[in-house]
C-alpha cells in the first residue's frame, strides 16, 4: 500500500498562520513588533533565494525584517563588528547568518558571537548544551520543523525506534535530541555505521539527513515506518535541467512506508515556518512575556 505524504508545505503555511496571530496579538496587547535580521555573506545562488523567501514571508507573518548583505571578501572582524551591533539593538529579536559562510571565515567564531537569546538558528554553543540538556533553548529550525511534523502525524513517539542517519550540528545531533526528548529509543546512523541497512530496518521513525540522492533504498525501510526526508540534492535530470531531490529513494520507500515526506515540499518549507516561530518566541522571552503555544518544544 503506498505511504500517506506528509505536506510540509500545507503544514508550514498553518504554522507561519499560527505566527501572524501571534505577532497581531503581541502589537495589539504589548506594542511589540519582533524583528529578524538576516546576514548574507557573498552571493551563493541558493543562499540568495533561502535569504529572499526569508524576509518575504518574515513581512508576510506581520513582523519586522532586516537584510544585511556583505560582499564575499567582507573580513571576519566587519562580520562580527555587525553581530554585535544586531546583539545591542533592542528592535533585532532574532539574528540569523546565513550558511554557508565564506571559506576565510571560522563560522563557529560567528555563531558564537550572537547572543543566545537572539540566536533563532539554535546553533550557538549556549542553546546546544541546553538542548542536549533538555532545558529550554532555542532550537534548530529544521529539526524542530521535523519533530512538529512527526508529532502532528504520530502524536505520542514513546518507546518508538528512531534512526537519525547524519551527524550534524545542524541536523542530526539536534533531532536525535529532540527524539530523546520524546522517549524514543535514538540511534544515529553515519558513514562508518556497519550494516546501516539493518539499523535502519529495525526504526519505525527514520530521519534522513546525509546529504547524499537517493541513498535510503525501499528495502530498508520497515513496513509502516514515517520516513522525514531531510535532503535537498540537486541533481542532473538529463534534459540540460535539474531537479531537487531527497536522500531517500521516495518511489521505492512510498511502497513500504506509512508516511513520508516529499522533496521539495516536506522538510524545506517547515524551515523556514520554524524560523518565524523562533522569532516570535524570541521576543516573547525578551520582554518576559508567555510564549505561545504549539510554537516551539
Ligand atoms: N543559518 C542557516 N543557514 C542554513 C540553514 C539554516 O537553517 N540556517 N538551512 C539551509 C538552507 N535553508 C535555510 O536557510 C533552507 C533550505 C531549503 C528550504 C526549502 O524551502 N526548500 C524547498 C525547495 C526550494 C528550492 O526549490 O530550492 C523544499 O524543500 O521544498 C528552505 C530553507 C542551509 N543554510
Amino acid at each position: 500500500m503506498s505511504a500517506t505524504i506528509i505536506d510540509g508545505k500545507a503544514f508550514s503555511a498553518k504554522i507561519r498562520g499560527r505566527v501572524a496571530e501571534e505577532v497581531a496579538a503581541l502589537k495589539r496587547d504589548h506594542g511589540l513588533v519582533p524583528g529578524l535580521a538576516v546576514v548574507l555573506v557573498g552571493a551563493d545562488p541558493a543562499s540568495e533565494v533561502y535569504v529572499r523567501s526569508k524576509g518575504r514571508k518574515t513581512v508576510e507573518a506581520g513582523m519586522e525584517s532586516f537584510e544585511h548583505r556583505l560582499p564575499a571578501e567582507t573580513t571576519e572582524a566587519d562580520l562580527l563588528a555587525l553581530v554585535e551591533k544586531l546583539n545591542t539593538d533592542p528592535a533585532v529579536h532574532g539574528i540569523l547568518v546565513q550558511l554557508p559562510l565564506p571559506k576565510h571565515m571560522n563560522a563557529d567564531a560567528v555563531i558564537n558571537a550572537i547572543d543566545p537569546a537572539k540566536d533563532v538558528d539554535g546553533f550557538h554553543i549556549s542553546n546546544v548544551g541546553l538542548l542536549g540538556t533538555g532545558q529550554k533553548a532555542m532550537v534548530p529550525c529544521t529539526p524542530l520543523g521535523c519533530l512538529m511534523m512527526l508529532r502532528d502525524h504520530l502524536g505520542d513517539m514513546s518507546g518508538k525506534e528512531a534512526v537519525v542517519i547524519g551527524r550534524s550540528n545542524i541536523v542530526g545531533k539536534p533531532m536525535a535530541h529532540l527524539l530523546l526528548g520524546e522517549s524514543c529509543t535514538v540511534s544515529i546512523a553515519h558513514s562508518r555505521t556497519k550494516d546501516i541497512e539493518e539499523v535502519v530496518r529495525r526504526a519505525d521513525i527514520v530521519i534522513a539527513a546525509v546529504g547524499r540522492p537517493g541513498m535510503v533504498k525501499g528495502a530498508w525501510i520497515k513496513p509502516g515506518a514515517t520516513v522525514i526526508d531531510v535532503g535537498i540534492n540537486r541533481i542532473d535530470a538529463g534534459d540540460g535541467k535539474t531537479r531537487l531531490v531527497g536522500d531517500v529513494d521516495f518511489d521505492e520507500a512510498r511502497e513500504v512506508a506509512g508516511a513520508i515526506t516529499p522533496v521539495p515540499g516536506g522538510v524545506g518549507p517547515m524551515t523556514i515556518a520554524c524560523l518565524l516561530a523562533n522569532t516570535v518566541t524570541a521576543a516573547c522571552r525578551a520582554n518576559g512575556l508567555p510564549e505561545p503555544e504549539g510554537l516551539t518544544v
